[in-house]
C-alpha cells in the first residue's frame, strides 16, 4: 500500500515528504487547500481532529503531527536510505534534543512570522510591526545559539545530517523566501553554511520543485 501524504503544498507536510524521499519510500500526495478551509472539512477532521496538516495514511495506519511522522519513518526504514537518527544512543539523544529545540524554541517565533507575513495577506491581516519585531528578536536569540553550536558541529546533532536538521527545512525556506529575512541566516556564518548544506540536498530541491506552495 502506497503511503499517502496530505497537504504537500504547505510547510509542515514537507517534513514528511523530505523524510520519505531520504528513505526512498514511495508515496503519493493528497492536496488540501487551507485557504478554502478544506482542512476543517468533516472528512479531513476524521483523520486529523485538530484540523491541521499533515496527515499520513499508510494502509490502515494513520498518523498526524509532522515530527511524529518523520520519527516513525526514520525508525521504520532505519536500514534503508539516509541514516537520520544517528548510530548510537548518544547520537540519538542529540537528534531528539535538537528536534525538541526546533519544535519549542525555533518554531514558535518563525511560525508567528509565517502566519503574519505569508498567510496574513490572504486573510486580510495587517501585521503589527511591534509583534513582528518581538518574534524576530526571539528568533535571533535562537539563531545565536545555533551559531555557537554549528561553530563546533557540522550539523545540529553532530557530524551527520539528521531529522533535527531536516525538521528546519520547511520554515527556514519561508524565512529566506517569502518572509524576506534571509539576513537572519546570512549574518551568521555557521548557520549560513549549514543552511546552504541542508537546503542543497536533492530531497529538499525535489520537494520545492514539485510542491512550491507559497514559497
Ligand atoms: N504541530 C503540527 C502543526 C502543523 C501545522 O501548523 N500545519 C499548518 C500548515 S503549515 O503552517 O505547516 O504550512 C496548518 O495546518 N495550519 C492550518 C491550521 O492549523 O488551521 C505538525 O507539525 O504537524
Amino acid at each position: 500500500m502506497v503511503v499517502k501524504v496530505y497537504g504537500p503544498d504547505y510547510a509542515s507536510p514537507k517534513r514528511a515528504l523530505v523524510c520519505l524521499l531520504e528513505k526512498g519510500v514511495e508515496f503519493e500526495t493528497v492536496g488540501v487547500d487551507l485557504l478554502k478551509g478544506e482542512h476543517k472539512a468533516p472528512e479531513y477532521l476524521k483523520l486529523q481532529p485538530f484540523g491541521s496538516l499533515p496527515v499520513v495514511q499508510d494502509g490502515d495506519y494513520t498518523l498526524f503531527e509532522s515530527r511524529a511522522i518523520i520519527r516513525y519513518y526514520a525508525e521504520k526504514y532505519k536500514d534503508q536510505g539516509t541514516e537520520l537518527l544517528g548510530k548510537t544512543i548518544e547520537e540519538r539523544g542529540l537528534v531528539e534534543q535538537w528536534l525538541e529545540v526546533e519544535a519549542h524554541n525555533f518554531h514558535p517565533p518563525i511560525y508567528d512570522l509565517v502566519l503574519k507575513i505569508v498567510f496574513g495577506p490572504f486573510i486580510g491581516l495587517t501585521p503589527d510591526p511591534k509583534q513582528l519585531k518581538e518574534s524576530e528578536d526571539k528568533l535571533c536569540q535562537v539563531l545565536d545559539i545555533y551559531e555557537e553550536r554549528l561553530s563546533k558541529s557540522k550539523y545540529l546533532a553532530g557530524d551527520f545530517f539528521s531529522l533535527a536538521d531536516l525538521s528546519h527545512l520547511p520554515f527556514t525556506q519561508y524565512l529566506v523566501g517569502k518572509i524576506g529575512k534571509e539576513y537572519l541566516i546570512r549574518d551568521r556564518k555557521h548557520v549560513s553554511g549549514w543552511w546552504d548544506d541542508i537546503s542543497s540536498r536533492p530531497s529538499w530541491k525535489k520537494v520545492l520543485e514539485l510542491w512550491p506552495g507559497l514559497y
